[in-house]
This record gives C-alpha cells, structure tokens and sequence, in this order.
C-alpha cells in the first residue's frame, strides 16, 4: 500500500515537472500553430472546418445548371486582364456553375480568349454600363468587384452605379483590390451594408484605414485594427490578407493561418476573391442553421483564406520557386477536397 503511494507521489511529480518544462513550450507551439486567442481555440479551428463543410452544398443528381452559384466579377481594363480572368475562373474552380465577367471593351476579347469557360461582357465603360450589369443583376447570386478594375474616373463612377444598383437588391458584394480604391474615395458606399465582405491587402488596408479613422495604422495590433475598421464601416466584414489573415464582423475576430508558402506572385488575392464569391452564396443559402450561429460571411471568408493557402502550399510542393497563380488554380480540386471534402 505504501509502495503504491510513493510510486503515485513520484509519477505525479514526475508529470508536474513535465508540465512546467514542456507546457510554456508545446503552449507556444500551438499557438504560433493554430494562432490561437481568447476567441479562437484548436477546438474553434475544428469546428470552422466543420462549419464550412456544412455550408458546402450536398452532391445530388437533382439540381439544374446555376443553382450551386451564378458570379459575377466587376474588373478588367486595359492594363489588367489576367485578374478578372483569375477571380472568375476561381469562382468556376470551386463549385460554382456559371461565371460572367464584366469588363472594359478592350479586355474582352482578351479574357475571352484566355477561356471558354467564362462569360464576358464588354459593358463597363460604355454609356449604358450601368443598365447593362443590371439587366444581369437578378440572376447573380454575388458580384465581386474590383480585380483588375483599374482607377479610371469614369469606369469607377460606373462602378459606383453597379454597386448601387447590387444593394438595392440586396446582392451579396465581395470588394476587392481597385473596388478597394473606389470605397476609400467613398466609404459611404459600403457604410453599414452587412452583405459586403472587404478583402485588402496591406496598402489597402491603410488606405481604408486612412479614409475612415485616419492616421496610420497602429502594426502592433492587428486584430485591434481589423476589428475597429470593422466597426468603423457599420460591421462590414473585413478580411485583412498577410502573413496570417485576420477576418472579423466587427464583433470576432477569427484568425486563418492555414500553411501556404513563401511564394508572393501575383494574382493570388484575386484567387481568394473570386472563391469567395461561392462560398458566401453557400453560406447565406445555408443560413446561421448550419453555421451554428456564427456569422455566415465569417465561415465563407474563413473558408475562403484556408483554401487559398492551401492552393498555394499544394502548388509550391510542385513548383516551387516557379510557383505561378495559374499553379494555384490547377490546385482548387484537390485542396478543397482535402480540406472540406469528407
Ligand atoms: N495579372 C494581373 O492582371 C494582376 C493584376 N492585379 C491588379 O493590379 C491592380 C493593382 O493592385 P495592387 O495589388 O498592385 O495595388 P496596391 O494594393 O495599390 O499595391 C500597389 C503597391 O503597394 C505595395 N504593396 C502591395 N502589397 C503590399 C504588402 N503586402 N506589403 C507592402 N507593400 C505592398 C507594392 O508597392 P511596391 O513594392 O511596388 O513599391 C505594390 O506594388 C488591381 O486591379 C489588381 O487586381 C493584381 O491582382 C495582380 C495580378
Ligand atoms: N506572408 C504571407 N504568408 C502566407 N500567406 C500570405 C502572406 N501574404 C499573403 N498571403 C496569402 O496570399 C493571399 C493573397 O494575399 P495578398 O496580400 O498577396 O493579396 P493581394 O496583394 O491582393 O494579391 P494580388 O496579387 O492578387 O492582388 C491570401 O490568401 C493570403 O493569405
Ligand atoms: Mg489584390
């Protein structure tokens, strides 16, 4: 009796000492990890994968052409034809059934050629652009504006017009790169609109930042900015892309720090726009059933971030330092499958 109680006393002290050398450790670890905080344990990461599983429409044999997702993409100008043409052929890539592009007459033709898959409108810097988007309006279920969009006045004053008309309609607006550009002229534009999701990058952050709070942004707390820039556009959802990305509704803030690379080339945020474009149609369509109460734009962007870097961690384990975003796209199968597919 005694013997076992020393030998209990010893293990017990044993597995404290353990404790207290590898606890601070293996905590530290699995934060750096899962970049854990008060709001986002390995257990939440879990259960955002579970989340976006939910949202992802069932397979069935008894659905018809457009239900799985009808996206719009507002970009493409002179100068830039490969950013539109990502965003839409990422929409395609994930799940969704139809992919339109609209675009400045020049780029068209360009776009078009890149791929049979798209549909392309030259309309975005005519007189009528306006009109035209619209006649397309009630059969898209999300328009994402901005990839390749450039900062011509008179194109982002259509823009401004297409934006208009999406809320009047209560159509779901993903808000990326030159869009970016037109709501930090304009933040009004979005102001309060709880069907807009926002995608900067670093400099567009600080642009925004720039445009609604003013001053610069404060680098030691990430979070605090993402959540008060949030809240400053009336709990638009924010995703701030970098190193990790931080996604909040201006009530959480939930942090994706999916494995990727260290691979930068270009046109790997419009890959993340464009696959947002089905997800928050999947989400909505789900509602906070399925998403266990949490916000349906968070689980879309969350799901979003983590496939997008995943493409890129897949890619760069091919191509490595010749990593391109085409390699990326070639990778949406296969990642979204390992990551969302059970
Ligand atoms: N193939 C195509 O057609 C593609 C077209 N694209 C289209 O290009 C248009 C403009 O988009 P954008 O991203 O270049 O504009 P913006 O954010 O103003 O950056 C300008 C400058 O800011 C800096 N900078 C950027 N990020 C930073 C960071 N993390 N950390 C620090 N600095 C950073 C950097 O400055 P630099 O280092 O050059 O001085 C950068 O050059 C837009 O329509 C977009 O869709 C792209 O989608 C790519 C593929
Ligand atoms: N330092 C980093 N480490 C890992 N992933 C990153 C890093 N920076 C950005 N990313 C990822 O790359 C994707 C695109 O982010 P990025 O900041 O490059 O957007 P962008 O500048 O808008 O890209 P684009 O060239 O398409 O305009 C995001 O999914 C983000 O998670
Ligand atoms: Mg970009």
């Amino acid at each position: 009796m005694a013997g076992r109680e020393v030998a209990v006393t010893a293990a017990l002290a044993l597995l404290s000492a353990a404790i207290a050398l590898y606890g601070p450790p293996l905590r530290s670890v699995l934060r750096r990890t899962f970049s854990l905080h008060k709001a986002q344990s390995v257990e939440d990461m879990e259960n955002f994968f579970q989340l976006v599983r939910n949202i992802v429409p069932a397979p069935t044999l008894k659905k018809h052409k457009g239900q799985d997702g009808q996206i719009g993409v507002v970009g493409g100008c002179q100068e830039y034809t490969g950013a539109p043409y990502f965003a839409a052929i990422s929409a395609l890539k994930v799940g969704a059934d139809l992919s339109h592009v609209f675009c400045a007459r020049e780029a068209a033709p360009v776009i078009k050629s890149y791929s049979p898959e798209l549909i392309v409108h030259p309309v975005l810097d005519s007189l009528s652009a306006v009109e035209e988007v619209q006649k397309w309006l009630p059969r898209l279920h999300v328009l994402i504006v901005g990839p390749g969009l450039g900062r011509d006045d008179q194109l982002l004053s259509n823009v401004r017009g297409i934006v208009e008309a999406s809320k009047a309609r209560d159509i779901p607006l993903v808000i990326d790169a030159d869009g970016l550009w037109l709501i930090a002229q304009q933040p009004a534009l979005i102001q309060g609109y709880q069907k807009a999701i926002l995608t900067p990058n670093k400099m567009e952050f600080s642009r925004l930042w720039e445009a609604v709070i003013g001053g610069p942004v404060d680098d030691r707390d990430h979070r605090g900015s993402v959540l008060r820039l949030s809240q400053a556009l009336g709990n638009v959802t924010v995703v701030q892309k970098g190193e990790q990305d931080l996604i909040s509704n201006g009530q959480q803030v939930l942090a994706c720090s999916q494995e990727g690379s260290s691979r930068r080339c270009g046109g790997q945020g419009d890959l993340l726009s464009g696959s947002l474009g089905p997800m928050v149609h999947w989400a909505l369509l789900a509602g906070p059933e399925k998403t266990n109460g949490s916000s349906p734009l968070l689980v879309a962007a969350w799901g979003a971030c983590t496939l997008t870097r995943q493409c890129n961690h897949q890619a760069f384990q091919k191509h490595g330092r010749s990593t391109t975003t085409t390699d990326m796209i070639s990778e949406v199968g296969a990642a979204f499958s390992k990551l969302f597919e059970t």
